[in-house]
């Protein structure tokens, strides 16, 4: 089993190519719009989730069995056809052209696997058992979606705002960086709404200074 590199991609516009229309690539594809990426499928029959996204106009199709050349163009492959020696010829063409791919049922056959996923705004957690048991990986993104809800997405998003605001400031290195983990412990009544001017952020990073100062 390899040892994944995990990393965060940007996929916005990026013509992801899945082939397969059923459950499974409707879960990739699912993941793939959220994070804004450009999504056309390959497969004779679609699912009734996939046709949904296909008559919204927020996929598009080729509905017909997997060509050799239509991987031209694609950003990323996924490789999710209930035929094994399809996904197979998909993922070698897709390595033989230097293209990422995933292959949804052969995992180490692909060059990325797909975390399971909590995602709330800016705060994504993604788990992966490297293929050794998908059901596991999903388990525990539920535990972690219990434990960090939409919430944390909002103080995540906050955090990211403070942190603009307290580097536009001549506040020197060490004290920012104190800052910064302080706010980590700041009261939710603190980020529960975002600070709409420089005042207010002003004072609001006067109030964290004070919490710090009162700890020295
Ligand atoms: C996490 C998640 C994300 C997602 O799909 O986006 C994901 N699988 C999920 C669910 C799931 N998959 C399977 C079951 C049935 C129970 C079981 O078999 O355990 C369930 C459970 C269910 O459906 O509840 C069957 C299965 N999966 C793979 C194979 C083939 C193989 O092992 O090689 C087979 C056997 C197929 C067969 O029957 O032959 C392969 C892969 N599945 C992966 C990801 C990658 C490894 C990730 C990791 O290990 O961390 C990898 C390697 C490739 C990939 O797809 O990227 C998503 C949970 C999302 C969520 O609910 O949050
Ligand atoms: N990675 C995972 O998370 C995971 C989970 C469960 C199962 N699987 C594997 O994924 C496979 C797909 O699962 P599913 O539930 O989506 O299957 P499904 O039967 O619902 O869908 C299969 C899709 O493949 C398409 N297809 C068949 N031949 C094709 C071809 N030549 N070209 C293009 N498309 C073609 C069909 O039209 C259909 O849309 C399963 O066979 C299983 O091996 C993977």
């Amino acid at each position: 089993m390899p040892d994944y590199y995990p990393m965060m991609l940007d996929v916005r516009g990026a013509r992801c190519v899945v082939v397969g229309g059923g459950a499974v690539a409707a879960r990739k594809v699912r993941g793939l719009l959220a994070a804004g990426a450009s999504v056309h499928l390959i497969a004779p029959e679609l699912g009734a989730p996939l046709a949904d996204l296909l008559r919204q106009g927020s996929v598009t199709a080729s509905q017909r069995e997997y060509q050799r050349g239509d991987l031209a163009g694609a950003g990323l492959v996924f490789a999710a056809t209930a035929d094994a020696a399809v996904n197979a010829a998909v993922a070698k063409d897709a390595r033989g052209a230097g293209l990422w791919v995933n292959v949804a049922d052969d995992g180490p056959a692909g060059s990325f696997v797909t975390p399971a996923v909590v995602r709330h705004g800016p705060l994504v957690l993604a788990v992966t058992t490297g293929g050794a048991s998908p059901a596991l990986a999903a388990r525990i993104a539920g535990e972690l979606e219990t434990r960090y809800g939409a919430a944390y997405g909002c103080f995540a998003r906050w955090l990211g705002e403070l942190r603009a605001h307290v580097r536009m400031t001549d506040m020197p290195e060490q004290e920012r960086r104190r800052l910064l983990r302080e706010a980590l412990d700041a009261p939710p009544e603190l980020w529960r709404d975002m600070p709409e001017d420089e005042t207010t952020w002003m004072r609001v990073i006067e109030r964290l200074q004070d919490g710090l100062n009162r700890r020295i």
